[in-house]
């Protein structure tokens, strides 16, 4: 009986997301001629904005252009190069830029699309200002920690240049949302920091073809720093290379570092941010030769710039390739975490690999501390995070050499209890997080020091919920 009421639900079901991807789709394309609409009433009104009167009533303070004496005077030195002009500023008044990231790559992207007076500038960000983040995401200011950095790149391109027109969308990039906001832009930068989110905006770009009948894709300018290198291409321009023709399968897991685990030195993602911004200027003015089909890669380090060729359109492409199959239903139905392995979300993943009674909060730790329980305490952080800061008294042995160092943990118990003058000391690991830790508990489980246990959350709970003055980094 069941199974019988169930079918007429199941067929009503899928028919109501069919018409629902139908709606989105049509949503999508309603907003990319609305758009258009917009760009063209534009471009017949003014180059930027609306906010000058339409060609036919040039007076002496305009130019033949179109462009009113004050932006002659703004952009001047761009006008004066013979091979930019007025014509590659007027391309660059009528075009619209979105920036997915206001972070490291996309605060110098910014500042520069926003001063060289990108018509139309969208920033896609969900994530608020740090103090962390300020030694590098130079659009940000101490007067915007905490807030949205939407919001704070917007104010900052808005200062630069009251002229233009910034759209904020201060919300996360799915594949729910990417089509249609997509859909009203001539150009994206992807100035993010994660796999899923690099497939994700490249399929979305090249998918776009197929919902809005566009002529070709978006094109892609792409960039991505770390420690002292970084690197920077064009995709879906002219007929080159995705993403995916490129990169087919993603990375393991483990060869994807972030800036908070890793490192980055700040002026790294300044360079490779703006270079970005060249590109997408070079694209939108129609001037020079985009870096398609080529990729640079920046070493600070040596100071060495070198440019690759680097691999065409791939026939066989899962996205943009000849027998592509992928639909926009395909596209948002995508699961791009299963797919790279890997998170959208930014935050460092709590892992739970020991059992309950292997592990012990920061407060008890603190509290057995206190009440001056005979113990060892090992960091199993790398040596340059000891270097940082670490907790009184901890013996500082990395996760990366542990094996081999069991016997200075057996020599420390020791030296301990003797001290104490008691058999039996603790034995407590602690790391940043509260991961590599409990991985030290397996091994240490392994090779007879059967009551070791961890600290749950590392040195950032410490911080959280014992002491508010410890620094976190
Ligand atoms: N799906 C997404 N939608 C919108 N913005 C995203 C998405 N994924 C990442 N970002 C943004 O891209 C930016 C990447 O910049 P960056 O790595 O320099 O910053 P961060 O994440 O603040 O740095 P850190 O790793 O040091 O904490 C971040 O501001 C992040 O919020
Ligand atoms: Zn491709």
């Amino acid at each position: 009986m069941e199974s019988h009421k169930e079918e007429p639900n199941t067929n009503l079901l899928e028919k109501i997301d069919a018409l629902k991807a139908q709606k989105s789709d049509i949503e999508a394309r309603i907003s990319a001629l609305e758009s258009q609409l917009r760009d063209s009433s534009i471009s017949k009104q003014s180059p930027c904005n609306g906010s000058f009167p339409s060609i036919s009533t040039v007076d002496s303070n305009r130019n033949r252009h179109g462009l009113p004496s004050d932006a002659i005077y703004r952009y001047s030195r761009h006008l004066l190069l013979p091979s930019f002009g007025v014509q590659g500023q007027s391309n660059l008044l009528k075009s619209s830029v979105l920036v997915v990231g206001a972070g490291g790559l996309g605060s110098p992207a910014l500042l520069y699309l926003a001063a060289c007076g990108v018509g139309r500038i969208g920033i896609v960000d969900h994530d608020v200002v740090e103090l962390n983040n300020m030694h590098r995401q130079v659009i940000h200011t101490e007067a915007y920690i905490g807030k949205s950095k939407v919001e704070s790149a917007a104010a900052a391109c808005r200062s630069i240049n009251s002229t233009i027109n910034i759209v904020e969308y201060r919300e996360a990039l799915r594949t729910s949302n990417a089509l249609e906001i997509f859909s009203k832009y001539d150009l994206i930068i992807d100035a993010t920091d994660n796999v899923p989110i690099r497939y994700l905006i490249n399929d979305c770009c090249v998918v776009l073809k197929k919902v809005m009948g566009f002529f070709k894709a978006l094109p892609l300018v792409s960039g991505a720093a770390l420690g002292f290198e970084g690197q920077l291409t064009i995709y879906n321009y002219k007929g080159g290379p995705c993403y995916r023709c490129l990169f087919p399968a993603p990375p393991p897991m483990t060869a994807c570092q972030r800036c908070s685990d890793s490192g980055v030195l700040g002026v790294v993602p300044g360079v490779i941010g703006t270079l970005q911004a060249l590109e997408a200027i070079k694209i939108a003015s129609n001037v020079g030769e985009p870096l398609s089909g080529r990729m640079l890669i920046f070493d600070a380090l040596s100071g060495r710039i070198r440019v690759v060729k680097i691999r065409g359109q791939s026939p066989q492409c899962e996205a943009c390739g000849e027998k592509s199959a992928f639909t926009p239903e395909h596209f948002r139905e995508y699961d791009y975490e299963k797919f790279t392995q890997s998170s959208l979300s930014t935050a460092p993943p709590k892992l739970n690999l020991v059992p309950a009674d292997s592990r012990i909060s920061c407060k008890e730790y603190n509290e057995k501390v206190v009440n001056g329980e005979a113990h060892i305490l090992v960091d199993v952080r790398p040596a340059h995070h000891f270097d940082i800061i670490s907790l009184p008294n901890s013996l500082n042995l990395p996760l990366s050499s542990l094996e081999s160092r069991l016997p200075e943990i057996s020599a420390a118990l020791k030296e301990e209890e003797t001290r104490r003058g008691i058999s039996g000391a603790h034995l407590y690991t602690v790391c940043r997080r509260g991961n590599d830790s409990q991985r030290a508990v397996q091994l240490l489980h392994n090779h007879g020091f059967t009551t070791a246990k961890d600290i749950v959350g590392g040195l950032t709970a410490w911080q959280k919920e014992v002491d508010p003055n410890f620094p976190a980094y």
